[in-house]
């Protein structure tokens, strides 16, 4: 039996032209990424889920961070509208593969903008982040969309950083792993657990003990260990230098 569908979309020969934001753009080794992705599809599989490809978008360098173009919530398929002009196109492969998963599929329209990577969702509360990428238009249309499924949208102000989920992500049990510095906390209107290493604030529960995170994040994996869960350690070092983490290449679709 298996956890449910997970989205991946492999990396294209364009790879390196990504989007930098809040980093120094260096050398990408697309061999070394196309390696990284299979091990992280490998991962997934291993913990239960069935890996699903949804159709390359090539001419998008950024289109591996599936994260950003769909949020699923509940049997919902919201398909965003990206904040970066150039990084629309990828949707239409996602909004393709969430239909072929069987889920109900709304969208934002302009002019809102929402990148998945600004949406973390913890219980029946979820965070999104406002910053370069994410609009006050894309969050009152996500509101109205996720009312339908009983959650509740808190805004979250950032700063110097590229979404959310670049800066605060949960562990099953709600804990939040962040760095406090890039963004106001305090619009969690909940207590955080401070992580000395950017990586670690990167987790992706994957189903029981479970803990996805990146091999960047060691001390970060060492505590995820002592809280009780398993980590699943990946090397993602060139989607990284593209501001990637273990978050973005992938949408989990758990079985309903
Ligand atoms: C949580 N994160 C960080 C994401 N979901 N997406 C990362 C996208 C990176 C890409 N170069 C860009 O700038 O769009």
């Amino acid at each position: 039996m298996t956890r449910g569908i997970a989205l991946v979309r492999r990396p294209g020969h364009r790879l390196a032209e990504g989007l930098v934001t809040h980093i120094e753009r260096t050398d990408v080794d697309i061999a070394r990424a196309r390696q990284q992705h299979e091990a992280y599809r490998t991962a997934l599989a291993d913990a239960g889920w069935q890996v699903h490809e949804v159709d390359p978008a090539d001419q998008c360098p950024d289109a591996v961070f599936v994260e950003d173009t769909v949020v699923v919530c509940d049997g919902l398929a919201v398909v965003t509208r990206p904040g970066a002009p150039e990084r629309r196109p990828e949707i239409a492969g996602a909004e393709k593969a969430v239909r072929e998963a069987g889920l109900d599929v709304v969208r934002i329209e302009a002019p809102g903008t929402l990148d998945g990577g600004d949406v973390l969702q913890v219980g029946d509360t979820v965070y999104v982040g406002l910053g370069g990428r994410t609009n006050d238009e894309g969050v009152a249309q996500l509101a109205a969309h996720l009312a339908s499924r009983g959650r509740t949208v808190v805004p979250v102000p950032l700063r110097e950083v590229l979404h959310l989920k670049s800066a605060v992500t949960a562990l099953s049990d709600g804990t939040l792993l962040a760095l406090p510095d890039l963004f106001d906390t305090g619009a969690l209107g909940r207590p955080v657990r401070a992580i000395d290493e950017e990586a670690g604030c990167h987790v992706v529960p994957l189903g029981g003990d479970l803990v996805l995170l990146a091999a960047s994040a060691p001390r970060t994996a060492a505590l995820v260990a002592d809280l009780g869960f398993t980590p699943v350690v990946v090397d993602i070092s060139e989607y990284e230098k593209l501001e990637g983490c273990v978050t973005c290449l992938s949408v989990l679709i758990p079985r309903a």
